[in-house]
């Protein structure tokens, strides 16, 4: 890390009798978990922008380590436009203890804790400012009762605005999984994101193609639909593994509409499992 103005480095702080004062010694945004939840793994799902079906990636990736006997939670958020547990078929309001919130828990044990839980009715918009929505998140990880939980997923809002920095900044993110989709400014979206995540010092574990393509009924052929991929060259630039390509697939789209994604197995991200 670059020298200090004073001409010290963050490492001379522990030490340093100037340390309460110093102004130039890195600050520590991180906050503690709720006292009652003990979690392995932050997974946090990002896109450089909207509708590359982030949400069903990050539900697809909990699916996957909940098949494999992982405890899973997913915090959802994506404040603005939640989906999680709508595919879950949750549709209940959070319980609360005092200060404390405890997450719904959907068929498959799948912990989630999203606005649309808080919410009176969950076809109510939520009308906030940035601050609020990422204290909100904050709260999610600070307030709410995971328990013990192998892996928590993030479903974050797609960009880099307010809420990543906030859940970057703020709760102990292990790795970053990027979500794209097949077009010509894919370079550009995945770097946003990738670098977003470089920037804060977290590993970027890969990126997942939505919509890589779609496989013909009838014949079986593969129709590239939103144009040929460039997430291998995209991903191959800036060094990270493709983590997998998810065509359109009818049955994951049903069991959305369905609400019971708790049952779907998602063989095109199978491979994730020893990378997370
Ligand atoms: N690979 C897929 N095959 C079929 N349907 C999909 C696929 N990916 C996403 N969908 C459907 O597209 C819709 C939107 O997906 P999703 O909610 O995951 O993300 P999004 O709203 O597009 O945006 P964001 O990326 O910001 O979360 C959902 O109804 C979902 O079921």
């Amino acid at each position: 890390m670059a020298e200090q103005q004073n001409g010290c480095s963050p490492s001379d702080c522990a030490g340093c009798a100037h340390a309460d004062s110093c102004t130039s010694k890195p600050v520590d945004f991180k906050k503690p978990a709720n006292a009652h939840s003990r979690i392995g793994k932050v997974i946090a799902v990002v896109s450089g922008k909207g509708g590359v079906g982030k949400s069903m990636v990050t539900a697809s990736l909990a699916r996957i380590m909940r098949e494999q006997g992982f405890s899973v939670g997913i915090l959802d958020a994506d404040i603005t436009g939640p989906s999680i547990p709508k595919m879950y078929g949750i549709h209940e309001t959070a319980k609360g203890t005092g200060e404390e919130i405890l997450p719904a828990e959907a068929k498959d044990g799948t912990k989630i804790m999203s606005v649309n839980l808080l919410l009176e009715h969950e076809s109510d918009p939520v009308i906030w400012r940035g601050p609020i929505i990422a204290g909100v998140v904050t709260q999610f990880w600070t307030d709410v009762v995971w328990g013990d939980l192998d892996y928590l997923f993030v479903d974050m809002p797609p960009g880099t605005g307010d809420v990543p920095l906030t859940v970057f900044q703020s709760l102990p993110v292990d790795g970053v999984v990027i979500v794209t989709s097949p077009q010509d400014l894919v370079q550009m979206i995945v770097e946003k994101a990738y670098n977003m995540a470089v920037q804060m010092n977290i590993p970027v574990l890969g990126v997942v193609e939505n919509y890589s393509y779609l496989v013909c009924p009838d014949c079986g052929k593969k129709i590239s639909v939103f144009g040929e991929s460039h997430v291998d060259d995209a991903a191959a630039k800036l060094g990270i593994p493709v983590l997998g390509k998810m065509p359109i697939d009818a049955g994951l789209a049903q069991a959305v509409e369905e609400e019971k994604f708790y049952e779907v197995s998602n063989e095109y991200l199978a491979g994730v499992v020893n990378k997370m």
